[in-house]
Parts: C-alpha cells; structure tokens; sequence
C-alpha cells in the first residue's frame, strides 16, 4: 500500500506534504502517521489511528520491546527509519527527552511535528514545550495539539471524553493538515492560530475549575457564616438564656435555615455585578472602557454563581419536604394541640399567616422552577441550540420575572433571620439597582 513515505520528501518546509490531496488529509488508508516514543500516549494515538484507518510507524530506542505493546499491523521500528517513514510525526516522549532527538534533525527538515506533551506546573518553564522543540529543530513544521486528550480518553473513543483538541502553530498548512487529522479521528480542531498560544494550551489541561473557585469559596464562606449565626440565634441563645435544650436542630433545621439564603444571595450576586457594571459605564460614559480586574473576574463568574445557587435552592426543597417526616416535628404539633386543648382554643386559623405561607411556597415553587430554566440553558448542548435572540429572552425575560419572586423571597429570608438593618440595606441597594438598569434601559 502506498504510504507519504513513498512521497517526495518537501524540500521548502512551507510546502504541503500531501500533494495527492487538495484540502489536507483524505484518504486515511494512504496515509502513514509516525509516533516517536512508544509510552501511554503512542499506544492510545496507534489505536485510534488504525481504528480511522492509519498507517502506523513507531519509533522507539528500543522496536524490539516495544513491538510487543502494539498491534502486529504497526511497523515498530527505530527512530531514523520511522521518521524517514512519514512526514507527520507525533512526538510523544517528555519535554526533557527532546534533545535526545537531535541527531533526526536533517531527517526531520521540513516535516510536521506534533507536540503532545504536558507540563505538570502551570507555565513551568520560560517557553513553551513546543516553541522548545522548535527552536531545536527550525527546519521542521511544528504543530501544537492534542495535548488536553489523555491517553484513556484516545483509547476510549469519542463518546465518553471531551472531543475538543486546541491546535496552533506557525505554519498555516501544517496547521491545517493536523487540523484535519484531529477532524478525522473523531475530535473537535480548535484552531488557536499561531505557535505562541502554545502556552496557553500547554496550561490548559492544567486549569482546575479556575472559574468555579471564586464562586466556591463565597458559597462555602456564606455557608459557614448564617451556619453559625443561624446556631448561635437558634440554638447557643436559647440555651444560655433559658437552659433550652434545641441541639436537636443542628441537623436539620439550621441546615435548611442556611441554604436558601446563600441560594439567594449568591443569585443577588450574578445580578449585582451587572449593575455595578452598568454603573460604571454610565460613570465613565462609554462602553468602551474596560472594566477592573475584579468585576472582570466576577462577570466571567456569573454562570457559576448561578448554578451554585441553583444547587443550594434544590438542596433546600429536598430538606423542606423532609421537615414534617421529623418525629421533632410530630411531638411540637402534638404538643401544639394539646396547648390549644387546654386554652381552649376551637379554631387557630390565622388568615394573614396562611395567606404568607402559600405564597411564600407558591413563589418558592415558582422560582425553582425558573432557575431549573436557567439552569440548563447555560448548559453547553442546549445553548447551542439556541440563537443570540432567544437565549437573550430567556436570560432578560425569565430573569425579571424572577427578579419578583426573589425579592418576596429575600424579604421572607430576612425576616425569618430578623435582619432589620441589613433588610433596610438590602431595600436600599435594589431601589438603586433598579433606578441604575432603568437609566441603562433608556440609555
Ligand atoms: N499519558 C497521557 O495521558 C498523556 C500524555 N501526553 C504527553 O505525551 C507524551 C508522552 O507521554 P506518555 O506516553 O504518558 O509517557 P510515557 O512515560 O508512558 O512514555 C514516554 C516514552 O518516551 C520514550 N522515552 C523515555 N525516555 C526517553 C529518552 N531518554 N529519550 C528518548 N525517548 C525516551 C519512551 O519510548 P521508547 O522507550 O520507545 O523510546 C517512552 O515510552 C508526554 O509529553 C506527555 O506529556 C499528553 C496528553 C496525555
Ligand atoms: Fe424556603
């Protein structure tokens, strides 16, 4: 079968590699990829290129060991001979082996290597891994990519792991035929232009949940602060003052007092970094100034702290319908009646309370299920499906009439809490907020 190695080596590095195809890679079947290194990664990337039809060549210090990892199909080989095999060349081994492949450098002139490798420090060193290898090898086409897929990820197929692949390098059609490889194994190419965002791509695998931390560590923090506030109000106090015993609420009931009003604070705070946003221009007078890092920082967080208090709400409703399985709650309503017995009380029915109560819950329901709504058109699938029109409608519309049910909701919070002053505070800065969006509006 006819293989690129049978090709004409290019001899201008700028040259395409495929003459037989126009637009990149399109017969897999011809084509022979080569992988130095015959760790992890190249038995993962082997299956998946035979598996889409590849020619495969190894290039390993030692072709005998390694030939017993591979399938029978692939050509396990030495170096020299895998490179002189192929003009597309996985390298697959270690930043720090790279020189080890010094000796290759007249062979791999001109040819396109794929830098796969990972760091395990963010920007560990001062260049990137791939602009390193470049620099070893300015003859050779180098391409950044697929180093976000791990090894199980390859093996496994594109059904169960992330299909996008990051590819950047400074020769557009190198750049092109990895991307249309990537295209043919099954990935999502994102091109991330030229070599020096090879960094950025570098760090990328590295990220954990750099957008979620923020909006975690407020979360976590509101928690632990109306926890204890909620313990000493409902619990410490009582017993210090009368020598009631109400422990018996830590569990429950102090659990639930907490989670909805960090559920709605943290909804306050998606909508507050609009507002001081919007007040900012408006201060400034342009659009077109770029805001602080801060409120950059807290913008780019908005989906998160959503989701985190749309956890916080749904947690909520699950414990407020456990509240009457309680046997506390069985004895207080007991108790309860018994009281009313004794007073001789036929008929507490207090029409206000009731009044509250049901719309209290009515909006509660309401408003879960407005965020449920939210919820998951932030989720990547369903908000592809939908245009810039409709999801602004989802976003604006949906959010004012939840604005509405928040603030009855806020309100109940704060009163159950006795916040006066804060409540105060908290009327205060919405009546602002709501003057600063009116004055955008007619902006
Ligand atoms: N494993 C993974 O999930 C992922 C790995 N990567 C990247 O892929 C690259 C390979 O990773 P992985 O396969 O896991 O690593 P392994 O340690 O499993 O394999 C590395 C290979 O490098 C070769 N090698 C080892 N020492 C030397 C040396 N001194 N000189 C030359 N070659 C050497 C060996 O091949 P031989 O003995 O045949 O020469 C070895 O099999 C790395 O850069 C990694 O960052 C990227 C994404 C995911
Ligand atoms: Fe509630």
């Amino acid at each position: 079968m006819e293989s690129i190695s049978m090709m004409r080596s290019p001899k201008n590095p700028n040259e395409t590699f495929l003459p037989n195809v126009a637009n990149g890679i399109k017969d897999a079947s011809k084509v022979t990829i080569g992988i130095i290194g015959s760790g992890d990664f190249a038995k993962s990337l082997t299956i998946r290129l035979i598996r889409c039809g590849y020619h495969v060549v190894i290039g390993s210090r030692n072709p005998k060991l390694a030939a017993e990892l591979f399938p029978h199909v692939v050509d396990v080989t030495h170096h020299e001979d895998a490179v002189a095999k192929t003009n597309i060349i996985f390298v697959a081994i270690h930043r720090e082996h790279y020189a080890s492949l010094w000796d290759l450098k007249h062979l791999l002139a001109g040819k396109i290597l794929v830098d796969v490798s990972n760091n395990t420090r963010v920007d560990q060193y001062p260049d990137s891994n791939a602009e390193y290898l470049a620099s070893l090898f300015p003859d050779s086409l180098v391409v950044k990519g697929f180093n976000v897929v791990s090894a199980w990820a390859l093996q496994l197929g594109p059904k169960d792991a992330s299909r996008q692949v990051y590819i950047c390098s400074n020769n557009v059609q190198a750049r092109h035929q990895v991307i249309e490889l990537a295209r043919q194994l099954s990935f999502i190419p994102i091109d991330f232009g030229a070599l020096s965002s090879s960094r950025e791509i570098e760090n990328l695998p590295l990220r954990l949940f750099t957008l979620w931390k923020g909006p975690v560590v407020i979360a976590i923090s509101l928690a632990t602060f109306f926890f204890i506030y909620s313990f000493v109000r409902d619990v410490i106090h009582p017993y210090m003052r009368n020598q009631q015993s109400d422990f018996y609420k830590i569990p429950i009931e102090i659990v639930n007092k907490t989670l909805p009003v960090v559920a709605i604070t943290l909804l306050s705070l998606v909508y507050l970094s609009g507002l001081i946003a919007a007040a900012y221009q408006l201060y400034y007078g342009t659009k077109y100034r770029r805001f602080p890092p801060w409120l950059d920082n807290w913008l780019q967080c908005r989906k998160q702290l959503g989701l985190l208090s749309f956890f916080f709400a749904t947690v909520h409703v699950a414990y407020s319908l456990c509240l009457p399985m309680r046997r506390s709650e069985r004895y207080l309503f007991l108790n309860m009646a018994y009281q009313q017995v004794h007073t001789n009380v036929e008929n507490s029915w207090n029409e206000e309370e009731v009044w509250r109560i049901e719309m209290y819950i009515s909006f509660g329901i309401m408003s879960l299920g407005l965020l449920s709504l939210l919820a998951v058109t932030s989720i990547p699938s369903v908000n592809s499906t939908l245009n810039w029109r409709e999801f602004s409608f989802i976003q604006i519309q949906k959010n004012q009439v939840f604005e509405t049910n928040t603030e009855v909701l806020y309100w109940h919070s704060l009163q159950q809490w006795g916040f006066t002053e804060l409540e105060k505070a908290a009327s205060l800065a919405r009546t602002s907020g709501k003057v600063i969006d009116s004055i955008c509006k007619l902006g």
